[in-house]
């Protein structure tokens, strides 16, 4: 559980204990122990192959997703339903806490269909919103990702035709528009030119305030810019942070 004794102010929004993760009979990390404060960068650095992107993956449980895998120790989340131990969830449960917890992955993941619909199919199938709903809150976060403007006149056009670096912006709308309390991104700006990487930049660092983020970069620079608090792994373990 959250050490809530010794947090009054009521900071700390993730406490991993004890954390193993293994796929088959190879251990990939052991005994990570780290909190995560609100409104916090968090980011994972270190060796390709050492983690990290199986670390942020424990926070949604999208390592279940996977064959042989195998998980110890204790991942609390404080998300505004309460705190979850999200290790010990019923797989029910699963939907709500990857709405709660949303990701941004490296390569833009678009759904097939427009650009409308990249955002309108999640927020009425898994967010259950009417109509009228779903396209106010549309609009919202295409303004909060500073797309509106770029795609205001053609939102019936195919999402695969905008640019990369728009792309990109759709899918962190599209976790944001599911309204998530923590953001999970896993090397968000790797796929893009140097413009590109600084809009999502500025972006994220305009999101701080209003979410919990845990990021992987490979960029001594983009870490330097933008964490709030580095966590380096290797070894299988965090060796500082
Ligand atoms: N689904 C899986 N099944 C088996 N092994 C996996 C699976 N996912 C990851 N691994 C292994 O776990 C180890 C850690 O992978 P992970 O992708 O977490 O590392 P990473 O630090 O994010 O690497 P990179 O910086 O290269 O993206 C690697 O050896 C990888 O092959």
């Amino acid at each position: 559980m959250l050490d809530i004794a010794g947090d009054p102010r009521g900071d700390i929004v993730g406490h991993l204990e004890n954390v193993s993760i293994q796929f088959a009979d190879t251990k990939i990390l052991r005994d990570v122990n780290l909190q995560l404060l609100k409104g916090q960068l968090h980011m994972l650095t270190g060796p390709s192959g050492c983690g990290k992107t199986t670390l942020l993956r424990a926070l949604n449980r999208l390592n279940d997703c996977f064959d042989r895998h195998e998980m110890i120790g204790s991942i609390c989340l404080k998300l505004s339903e309460g705190e979850v131990d999200v290790h010990l969830l019923a797989h029910k449960h699963l939907p709500l806490l990857r709405r709660k917890v949303g990701m941004v992955f490296q390569i833009p993941n678009l759904l097939p269909g427009s650009i409308f619909d990249n955002l309108l199919l999640p927020l009425k199938i898994v967010a259950g919103l009417d109509s009228t709903q779903a396209v106010a809150r549309c609009e919202k976060v295409l303004i909060q990702v500073k797309l509106w403007d770029e795609v205001k006149d053609r939102l019936n056009n195919d999402a695969s035709s905008l640019s990369g670096g728009q792309q990109q912006r759709l899918c962190l709308a599209r976790a944001l528009a599911l309204e998530p309390e923590i953001l999970l991104l896993d090397e968000p700006t790797a796929s893009l030119d140097p413009e590109n990487t600084k809009v999502i930049e500025e972006l994220l660092e305009s999101l701080k305030q209003q979410y919990t983020m845990v990021m992987v970069s490979h960029c001594p620079a983009q870490t330097e810019r933008l964490a709030d608090k580095i966590f380096r792994l290797d070894g299988q373990q965090v060796i500082s942070g």
